[in-house]
C-alpha cells in the first residue's frame, strides 16, 4: 500500500518506517516497529485535522482513480452524503470501496473529478485540512500510552490546552463506554476496547466527516455486533457525517442510513437498507444482498407482473422490459415463497396425477431444514412435471429452491423428504432477461 505523505501532523516522513516518532508539545512518541502498524498510525493521525469547523455533507463527483495505469479503482464514482448521514459502501473485494474512502480523506490523489465537503471544493486540499477523522481495521493506537493519552493526542497535535483536552478526552471515553479504563495502556486492552479508543480519538476533534474503514473486521463475531450498534448510537448522538466501508452485508444493513453497493469502481445502487433489499434495481444488487431464487417467469408486460409457478408476481422498477409472454427470470427472495405440506400423498408423481395443471405452485421434496432461531430456512428440490404437460413457467427439474419462514409458521410435521407445494406470494420482485 502506498502511504501518502500528509504534511504537518506526520513528521515521520524523514524516518524509516520501522522506527519512527511523532513529535508533539509533549515531545517525541515512539511508534511500533511493525511497518504496517506504523503506517496505519501515521495515516490515522494525519487525517486528524488542524482546522476547526463541524458539520456538512459530502459529494464525490465523477471521481476516477487508476493505480499504475491499470484497471480503474474508481471509474466515474459519484456519491452524495447528507449532513449527519451514515452511508455504508458495500461491495466485493477490489471493487474500490477503500479507494473511495481514502480519496475522500485526501490520502489518495484522484485522476479526475471533484470532492466537496460542506459545499466547498476540497479536491486539492491536503489531508490534514479536510476536517476528517478515520478509524481503520488495525487499531492504530500508541500501545505504550493510556487510553486517555491516546485520545488526548489528537487534541494535543491541534494545540488544545492540557485542561481542555483532558476534559474532552474524558468526555469521549465516557461516550464510548470506557471511562473506567482511561488509565489503562492500550496494549493491555481487548480489540473491541482499542477500537472504542480509536473512535473516541477520532470524535474528540469534532470532525466534519468520520471515515470508518472496516473498523470491525479484526474483532470476533459477538464484539462486532455490539460495537457496530455502539458506533451507530454514537454516530446518531453526535450527528457526525459518516462514511463506513465494509464487505459485511449484515453490518451494512444494521448500521446504515443508506448503503451504496459498489461494483467495478462505481456505485451500482444507493438506497436505504430496506429498499435495497426489497427493491433492487439490478441483478448484481439483488444477488449481492441477501439470498435469491432464480425462477422462470412469463412476462405480463402491461400489468407490470410476471407469472411465476402459476402465480402473478408484481415486478419492481428496473425489471426487464418486453412483451406479454416473454420468458424472464424472476429473482425471488426466500421469504416471498410460501410453503405448505402435501400430507395426503407419498410421492410427487402420485400427486401430479391428481393435480389440475392450472393451479398455482410447484411440487418439491424437502432436502434440508436449517433452524436459525427466529427463522427456518427450507431447501426443497423441484421434481418437474411427470405428467408431461409442462407449464411454460415450470421450474427446472432438480433445481433447489430456498424458502424462509418465521419459525412459528413452519408447517407442522414438515421434515426432510416431505413433499411440499411452493407458491410465490404477491410480493414485488426483480425480473431479468
Ligand atoms: N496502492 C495501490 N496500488 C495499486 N493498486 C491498488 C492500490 N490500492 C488499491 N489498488 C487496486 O485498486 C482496486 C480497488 O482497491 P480497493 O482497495 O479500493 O478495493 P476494496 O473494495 O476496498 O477491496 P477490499 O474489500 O479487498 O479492501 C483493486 O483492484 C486494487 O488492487
Amino acid at each position: 500500500m502506498t502511504v501518502k505523505d500528509s504534511g504537518v501532523n506526520s513528521p515521520m516522513d524523514t524516518k524509516t518506517q520501522t522506527e519512527t516518532s511523532f513529535s508533539s508539545n509533549r515531545g517525541a512518541f515512539a511508534v511500533p516497529e511493525h511497518r504496517h502498524e506504523a503506517a496505519t498510525i501515521r495515516e490515522a493521525l494525519s487525517v486528524l485535522n488542524d482546522s476547526n469547523s463541524t458539520g456538512g455533507g459530502v459529494q464525490l463527483r465523477n471521481v476516477c482513480k487508476t493505480f499504475g495505469g491499470k484497471a480503474k479503482a474508481l471509474d466515474g464514482f459519484n456519491l452524495d452524503i447528507k449532513p449527519g448521514e451514515m452511508v455504508v459502501l458495500l461491495g466485493r473485494s477490489g471493487c474500490g470501496k477503500t479507494t473511495a474512502l481514502r480519496a475522500l480523506a485526501g490520502l489518495e490523489d484522484i485522476d479526475s473529478g471533484q470532492i466537496l465537503v460542506g459545499g466547498h471544493d476540497v479536491t486539492s486540499v491536503p489531508v490534514n485540512k479536510r476536517d476528517m477523522a478515520m478509524v481503520f481495521q488495525a487499531y492504530s493506537l500508541f500501545p505504550h500510552m493510556t487510553a486517555l493519552q491516546n485520545v488526548e493526542f489528537g487534541l494535543e497535535i491541534r494545540g488544545i490546552s492540557k485542561k481542555e483536552r483532558r476534559s474532552k478526552a474524558g468526555e469521549m471515553l465516557e461516550l464510548v463506554g470506557l471511562s473506567d479504563q482511561s488509565n489503562k495502556y492500550t496494549s493491555q486492552m481487548s480489540g473491541g476496547q482499542q477500537q472504542r479508543v480509536a473512535l473516541a480519538r477520532s470524535l474528540a476533534i469534532s470532525p466534519r466527516v468520520l471515515l470508518l474503514d472496516e473498523p470491525l473486521s479484526a474483532l470476533d463475531a459477538k464484539v462486532r455486533v455490539s460495537l457496530r450498534e455502539e458506533i451507530r448510537r454514537i454516530q446518531l448522538e453526535t450527528g457526525t457525517t459518516t462514511l463506513f466501508v465494509t464487505h459485511d452485508q449484515e453490518e451494512a444493513l444494521a448500521v446504515a442510513d443508506r448503503i451504496g453497493v459498489m461494483n467495478d469502481g462505481r456505485i451500482e445502487q444507493i438506497d436505504a437498507p430496506r429498499n435495497l433489499y426489497q427493491r433492487p434495481k439490478t441483478e448484481f444488487v439483488a444477488t449481492f444482498i441477501g439470498l435469491t431464487n432464480r425462477l422462470p417467469g412469463i412476462l405480463q408486460a402491461n400489468a407490470g407482473e410476471a407469472l411465476v409457478l402459476g402465480q402473478r408476481v408484481p415486478l419492481v422498477p428496473g425489471s426487464v422490459s418486453g412483451s406479454d409472454g416473454d420468458s424472464v427470470t424472476v429473482l425471488a427472495r426466500p421469504e416471498t415463497l410460501g410453503v405448505s405440506l402435501m400430507q395426503e400423498v407419498e410421492s410427487v408423481g402420485q400427486l401430479q396425477g391428481k393435480r389440475d395443471d392450472s393451479s398455482a405452485g410447484a411440487l418439491a421434496t424437502v432436502v434440508a431444514i436449517h433452524f436459525l432461531g427466529a427463522i427456518v430456512r427450507v431447501e426443497a428440490r423441484m421434481q418437474g412435471n411427470e405428467s408431461g404437460r409442462r407449464r411454460p413457467d415450470d421450474v427446472g427439474q432438480d433445481q433447489t429452491i430456498t424458502i424462509q419462514v418465521p419459525s412459528g409458521d413452519l408447517p407442522r410435521g414438515l421434515a426432510r423428504g416431505s413433499i411440499v407445494s411452493i407458491v410465490p406470494k404477491a410480493i414485488p420482485a426483480l425480473a431479468v432477461a
